[in-house]
This record gives C-alpha cells, sequence and structure tokens, in this order.
C-alpha cells in the first residue's frame, strides 16, 4: 500500500469539519484533499459557485506538469485508487508513482467528498437532498479539470477509468482534446449508456423509491431508507457479477457459520411453535421489514432479518411442528450461501452509502452520451469516436453483461489509434476490479508504448512510503520483474 502525497492545489481548502456536519460518509476517505471550486456552468444551464471537489494525488509532478495520471473511478468509488485499484499504484506499477503524478477525483453526486445531496443549499439552508441538481459526466470532468489546473499540471500523459470512469476518461479524450489529455485506456465501459443499463438504474431506483422511509427523499440521515438502498445494491452486483462466478462461488451449498454471522441473520429465540408460523417464518425469511412481529412473537424484530431459517430447520428436524395428520414437516433447502452473500452485501453498503447520493450518481450514467450535444459533429456518435485523436487502450470482459464486449469492440472501431485487450474472466463487470495482474500488464505496455518519455525516465527520488516503510525507489529493474502478485 502506497500512502498519498498531497499536492496543494491554488484554490481554496473547505472546511472539512462543516462538510462533515452532513456528511457522514466523507470521513471513510483518509487523507484527501477537498477544494472549492469557484464557478461552473453545468450542461444544464444552472452556475454552480464555490462547490467542493475532493481528490488525492500520490507521485510527484515534473517540471513540466505533464507526467500526470488522471485515474478516474467507478460508481461507487472515491478518490482512493488505493482502496479499489491498490495493486496497480506504487512504483513500477501500472500507476508508477515513482515516475507520474497519480490524480483521483471524486465525482459530483457521490457521498465521499465532492459536491453531493450530503452538502447544504446556501439558497435554503438545508441539505440539497433530493433537490440536488442533476450532474452529468461531462460536467464532472469540467469541474476536475479546473482542479487540475489549480495543482499547476500543463496536460495529462493518460486518463484512465473503468465503467463510470471509463465514461469519465471518453468524455476527458473527447472534451479536451490531444494536446491537453494525450493518452486513454478506457476498461468496461460505454460511449452512451444502453438501454439495458438505464434499465437496471431504473429498477435499483425504484428500490429506493418503495422504502416507506425514503419520503420522496427529505429522509433524515438517522432514519435512511436502508431497505430500499441495499435492494439496491445487492440487484446491482448481480449485474456486476456473471451466472456461472455465482455458480462456481455459491452452486446451491448453505452459507458457513461464520458467513451467516457475516449476513447479520438472526436465530430466532422462539421457535415457531406450529405450522403457521414455521410456514411464516420460511415466507419471510430476509424481509427488513416486517410488520409480523408486533402480532408473534415467532418472528424476529430484528431490522436486518426477520426468524432464521436455520433455527427453522433445526426446529423442524427435531422440532415438534407436525401437519394436522402429525407427520413431522421437513421443509426443503431454502436458505443459500448467495442469499447470505447478497444480504451481507447489502448491508455492507448501506454504512457507506447514502440513497440520495445513489439515486444522482445512477441518473448520470444514465445522461452518459458522448455526442449529446457535439453539435460539430451533429451529435453522430461514430463521427464524435471518430473525432478521439488519442492512441487508446480499450479493454473489456468477455463475460460482462452491462458493458458488453461488443460495446468495447465498437469503441476500438471507432476511434482511429486504439487498441482492443480482453480480460477473459469469469467475475463479469466487476473483473475491472478484480483481474489485477492482466489489467496492470495491459496499461504498462501501453504506457511503454504512448508515454515513452516518462515510463522510460529514471524515477524520481521522491521518498516512497510502502508498507510503512521508508524506501527509495530502485533505480534498476524493469516493471515486470519487481511486480509481484
Ligand atoms: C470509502 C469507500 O468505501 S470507497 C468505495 C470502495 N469501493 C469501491 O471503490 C467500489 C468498487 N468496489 C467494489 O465494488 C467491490 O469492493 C469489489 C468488486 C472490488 C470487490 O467486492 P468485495 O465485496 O470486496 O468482494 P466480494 O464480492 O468477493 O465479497 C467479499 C466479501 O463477502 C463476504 N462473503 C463471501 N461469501 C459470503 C457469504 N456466502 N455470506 C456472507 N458473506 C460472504 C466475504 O467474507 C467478504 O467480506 P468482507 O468484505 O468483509 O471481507
Ligand atoms: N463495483 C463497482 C461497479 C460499478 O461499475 C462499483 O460499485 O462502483
Amino acid at each position: 500500500m502506497v500512502r498519498s502525497h498531497s499536492r496543494k492545489s491554488s484554490l481554496k481548502s473547505v472546511d472539512l469539519a462543516s462538510l462533515e456536519t452532513t456528511n457522514p460518509f466523507i470521513k471513510l476517505v483518509k487523507d484527501q484533499e477537498i477544494v472549492e471550486v469557484p464557478e461552473l456552468e453545468l450542461e444544464s444551464g444552472l452556475t454552480l459557485h464555490n462547490f467542493p471537489i475532493a481528490y488525492k494525488t500520490w507521485g510527484e509532478l515534473n517540471e513540466r506538469g505533464d507526467n500526470v495520471l488522471v485515474v478516474c473511478h467507478a460508481l461507487t468509488g472515491s478518490s482512493d485508487v488505493a482502496d479499489w485499484w491498490g495493486p496497480l499504484l506504487g512504483p513500477d506499477v501500472a500507476f508508477d508513482t515513482s515516475r507520474f503524478l497519480v490524480v483521483c477525483l471524486n465525482s459530483m453526486g457521490s457521498p465521499y467528498g465532492s459536491f453531493s445531496p450530503l452538502n447544504v443549499n446556501p439558497d435554503s439552508g438545508e441539505v440539497y437532498g433530493p433537490e440536488f441538481p442533476l450532474c452529468t459526466v461531462r460536467d464532472d470532468v469540467r469541474a476536475h479539470k479546473i482542479v487540475l489546473d489549480s495543482l499547476g499540471i500543463s496536460s495529462v500523459a493518460c486518463v484512465i477509468g473503468g465503467s463510470m470512469g471509463g465514461m469519465l476518461a471518453l468524455e476527458w479524450a473527447a472534451t479536451f482534446g490531444s494536446k491537453y489529455v494525450k493518452n486513454m485506456v478506457a476498461l468496461a465501459t460505454s460511449a452512451r449508456h444502453s438501454a439495458w443499463c438505464i434499465s437496471w438504474s431504473e429498477a435499483q431506483r425504484q428500490s429506493i423509491y418503495s422504502d416507506p422511509n425514503y419520503l420522496d427523499g427529505y429522509y433524515s440521515l438517522d432514519n435512511q431508507p436502508v431497505v430500499g438502498l441495499s435492494a439496491a445494491r445487492m440487484s446491482a452486483l448481480l449485474t456486476y457479477r456473471s451466472r456461472n462466478s455465482f455458480e462456481n462461488k455459491f452452486s446451491r451449498r448453505s452459507p458457513s457459520v461464520a458467513q451467516e454471522q457475516k449476513s447479520k441473520r438472526k436465530q430466532n429465540k422462539n421457535k415457531p411453535s406450529n405450522l403457521q408460523e414455521h410456514n411464516l417464518a420460511i415466507h419471510n425469511d430476509g424481509h427488513r421489514q416486517s410488520i409480523t412481529h408486533d402480532r408473534k412473537d415467532s418472528v424476529s424484530s430484528d431490522t436486518s432479518s426477520t426468524t432464521s431459517l436455520k433455527s427453522v430447520s433445526s426446529s423442524t428436524s427435531t422440532s415438534s411442528v407436525t401437519s394436522k395428520t402429525g407427520k413431522a414437516i421437513k421443509p426443503a433447502q431454502t436458505y443459500f450461501s448467495a442469499q447470505s452473500y447478497l444480504r451481507y452485501q447489502g448491508n455492507k453498503f448501506i454504512e457507506r452509502f447514502d440513497a440520495n447520493c445513489y439515486i444522482s450518481i445512477t441518473r448520470k450514467l444514465d445522461t452518459h452520451d458522448l455526442a449529446r450535444d457535439r453539435d460539430e459533429y451533429d451529435e453522430d456518435l461514430d463521427e464524435v469516436l471518430e473525432s478521439i485523436q488519442q492512441p487508446s487502450l480499450i479493454i473489456g470482459i468477455k463475460s460482462d453483461g452491462l458493458f458488453t464486449y461488443s460495446e468495447q469492440e465498437y469503441l476500438a472501431s471507432k476511434i482511429p489509434n486504439s487498441e482492443l485487450k480482453k480480460i477473459d474472466s469469469l467475475e463479469g463487470h466487476d473483473a475491472f476490479l478484480l483481474e489485477f495482474k492482466l489489467i496492470n500488464e495491459y496499461i504498462i505496455e501501453f504506457l511503454k508504448k504512448n508515454a515513452k518519455e516518462i515510463t522510460s525516465s529514471p524515477p524520481r527520488l521522491w521518498q516512497n512510503e510502502w508498507d510503512g516503510e521508508i524506501v527509495k525507489n530502485s533505480l534498476f529493474g524493469e516493471a515486470e520483474e519487481v511486480t509481484n502478485w
């Protein structure tokens, strides 16, 4: 793990304590900078003033101000590249901190420090909540460019991102051109959000809307619509993996005791005493907002789960629940490891994300269309892509059902100076966050070819904190040789 070395901006720093008053999620990201962007006109025509953008940097800027890698995060990521692409970050790996200044800026709408529904609206004195303005991917890159300027950056050696981050990478390349953005790497992404992806966003937002605690988005943070938000994350996760990765990982296994504990599925102390309670317990297992506990002791009042099927199962094998004819009831297995995984992931997510932010940032994805309002190309997507002059690397995942491999083929077929690489992983879309070895190799190879002046320069002798130890970067050896997976 490499620690960040903050590069200071000439923009005013935001008062963190005041931001944290209304946004408890900011403190999940350590050591980031948050600056105030004085003004930006959004694509919608609305002008924002003095709004926060969070960022982190690693490495040092060279004298020319051009050894910069801009790394863009995905939907629920933050500026902390070390947190989600850690193995790619450090001396001599893809995001080579001994030669590049690596910068990651947080997208608007995210709860991790940039302008979001959790900020106070100066006009009302209340948090924006559902009144937060629509911000697009193009708005993000224009806001982020203002921050890069404030860091003394003259041009970007390469912009890199996966999924939503890939949308930003494409917008960076199209908006600022090849004089400013020299190269681009886009993984598992699209030039415009597909009908399939828009539909998944919609289904996830509907989960949130249907939570009685949602209150049109005017909920208080201590009573978030966590049921809807966790359901949204569960269905999103299914789109991030593949059928075969789940089959491989879980099959029809039951969860282990540890997994069951992780999913917070409580044992019901009161075993079902009759057939109705027994059936009810199976029926509502995992229902987070069960009201039945008001009527029956036999159903847990725990907010994260209701009655434990395990107790039901054991009760049915050992208990006296019987049919009218006195026959012991033995239900088939109804609780599986795959379920406990989803419940755990849902629980984990509500600890780190906000429902209005989720709605805002999924709407951002839906608006993504590289051709929108690019009148010089008659809003023709082929023409917009053909205008991207930068050497580009497109990385696609064969099993990705969300941003399909054929979408990556399309990008590579239209962007003139591009190459396409494949990740043959079972993991589906999220392979862009998991298949570090291959991604590292592809990016190193691409940068060696296209950012040769920087990759072949001697490492800058800044002191690097690696695994807590202060070490000097090696002056010898090729990147591949020192990459120990
Ligand atoms: C401040 C911030 O948090 S910034 C945001 C960080 N996140 C991002 O950037 C978003 C991108 N990242 C992601 O989407 C994910 O982290 C990924 C795709 C990279 C990896 O997902 P993970 O959840 O870490 O991995 P995976 O899907 O394998 O799940 C592993 C977890 O499920 C648990 N688990 C596995 N099987 C089961 C099961 N049957 N029942 C219960 N739990 C299970 C594991 O114990 C593990 O728990 P842990 O997270 O407490 O270690
Ligand atoms: N797992 C990623 C997927 C979105 O591309 C995220 O949560 O950001």
